[in-house]
């Protein structure tokens, strides 16, 4: 056999690219879903008749399924044993499902008094209200199992290649979904509608759920070629499969430990705040509707173009450890400026966003490639399933607690279109202090890694 014939699929740079940006679709199109409605709090509130605590609920949503009913255990499990094209064309497929329900709940159970098989109220909430809660709770198990198949996806065609490259190039992508839905959100709703948004974003998944397909033809020539690559070489059968083993050795390990929370209290203050920060631009500091969203995407759009560059500094540099500690130091002060009520310029507002788009760089470029550096490959797939797990918890509480504070302690006075008029300064003070506890627990993380030797603050190329 001629050198060329034993070449497999992901040899060639051009493929592997191209099997990443086709995958990295299909998370682009999530991501847009997953932010497009957070900057229509205020029309929900006038058009659908939401309140805050609704608005919290649904938010909440993308995180329940995932929380309560153990949704990304399940789906790491079905991930290990069935593989990365059938868990993937499941995932994308409740994505759609989920999608489908949500608009749904925003056009055919539209308005307080809608009824579903004759019922207005379900659990105390509006029908419309909890059905797109449904559908988003679906479509939350969808994209967080996609997120950990894209992450296995990437090991199995980067390895041994261009892998912290290609994650980064990955979340950057996934970043450009998430801009756009802040910025087309408002604009597109008052111009089409408001469930327009959510319909492009059902488009976009089943552009990206025929784009997976496309990706499991090319995944199933590569598995054969490593079939035949293995017989050659007498390894087969030696795949890494989920053991409950790995689950105990990953929960013994204080790294673990402090990653899942520094994860989970840093997220909190990023993708649950940006959720509300649309509607704290227009009330606070007198944005304009039809860009706020974008102000509020700024963190995403930030992340687009630093987390690359960052992630190339610790690969060369290290200090990754220190860099989480910088990350959580500036979330301090963006929100803590956030709550105090006499700063309400306008230029404050972005620059503050601008500054938290640096932080929201900083920790993930550190973070991500500290979890490969805590625990071996076999492990890493249970490991960030586990964590996303556990970030999930924050994801769906924070929501709905600032939800319920909103509606309890913060409104302040009514518009002359009827919605409410809320005073951020309390939720503020809740994301501040739960970024204070984000920097004690990096803090810790340091300290962990002299005690045990993890390296993080060594650069993950070495010279
Ligand atoms: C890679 C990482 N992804 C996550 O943290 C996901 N579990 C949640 C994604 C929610 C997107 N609004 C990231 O995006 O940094």
């Amino acid at each position: 056999m001629t050198e060329q014939l034993k070449l497999k699929l992901n040899d060639s740079k051009a493929t592997r690219w191209g099997a990443l940006v086709i995958v990295a679709f299909t998370m682009m199109a999530a991501y847009y879903v997953n932010d497009v409605v957070a900057p229509l709090k205020t029309m929900l509130e006038t058009d659908l008749a939401w309140s805050s605590t609704d608005f919290g609920f649904f938010t909440g949503g993308y995180s329940f399924l995932n929380v309560f009913f153990l949704m990304l255990i399940w789906g790491g499990l079905i991930l290990d044993r069935f593989g990365i094209r059938f868990t993937g064309k499941l995932a994308t497929i409740l994505m759609v499902g989920g999608t489908a329900l949500e608009y749904y709940a925003m056009t055919g159970l539209a308005g307080a008094d809608a009824t579903l098989f004759g019922v207005n109220e379900i659990f105390g909430y509006k029908t419309g209200v909890f059905v797109a809660f449904a559908g988003y709770s679906i479509f939350g198990v969808g994209a967080e199992v996609a997120g950990i198949t894209v992450s296995k996806i990437i090991a199995k065609w980067f390895r041994g290649k261009e892998l912290a490259t290609a994650m980064g190039v990955q979340v950057a992508l996934a970043r450009i979904g998430s801009q756009a839905g802040y910025a087309v959100a408002i604009p597109m709703a008052r111009a089409l509608g408001l469930p327009s948004p959510v319909l492009l974003g059902l488009i976009l998944l089943v552009g990206g759920l025929i784009a997976f397909f496309i990706f499991s033809v090319m995944d199933k020539k590569l598995d054969k070629q490593m079939e035949e690559a293995a017989i050659a070489a007498g390894t087969e059968g030696e795949e890494e499969k989920f053991s409950f083993k790995d689950v105990k050795n990953i929960l013994v390990n204080p790294g673990f430990w402090l990653i899942a929370l520094l994860c989970v209290l840093f997220y909190s203050c990023v993708f649950p705040f940006q959720k509300f920060a649309s509607e704290l631009m227009i009330i606070k500091y007198g944005i304009n509707e039809n860009v706020a969203g974008t102000f509020a995407g700024l963190p995403a759009l930030g992340a687009l173009i630093l987390t690359p560059v960052f992630g190339g500094f610790i690969d060369k540099r290290g200090k990754s450890a220190s860099i989480m500690i910088l990350g959580a130091a500036m979330l301090i002060g963006v929100h803590f400026i956030y709550a105090i009520p006499a700063i309400d310029y306008w230029l404050v507002a972005i620059a503050l966003m601008i500054i938290l788009g640096i932080a929201f760089s900083l920790v993930p470029s550190a973070m991500w490639p500290a979890v490969a550096k805590i625990f071996p490959v076999s492990q890493l797939g249970t490991a960030y399933a586990l964590i996303f797990f556990i970030q999930n918890i924050g994801l769906w509480g924070i929501p709905t607690l600032i939800g319920k504070v909103l509606d309890v302690y913060c409104i302040v006075g009514q518009k002359a279109d009827g919605t409410n008029m809320y005073d951020y300064t309390i939720p503020m003070c809740i994301f501040t202090g739960i970024a204070c506890l984000s920097l004690v627990v990096a803090f810790l993380l340091k300290r962990a890694d002299k005690k045990y030797g993890y390296q993080l603050e060594e650069p993950n190329i070495q010279e």
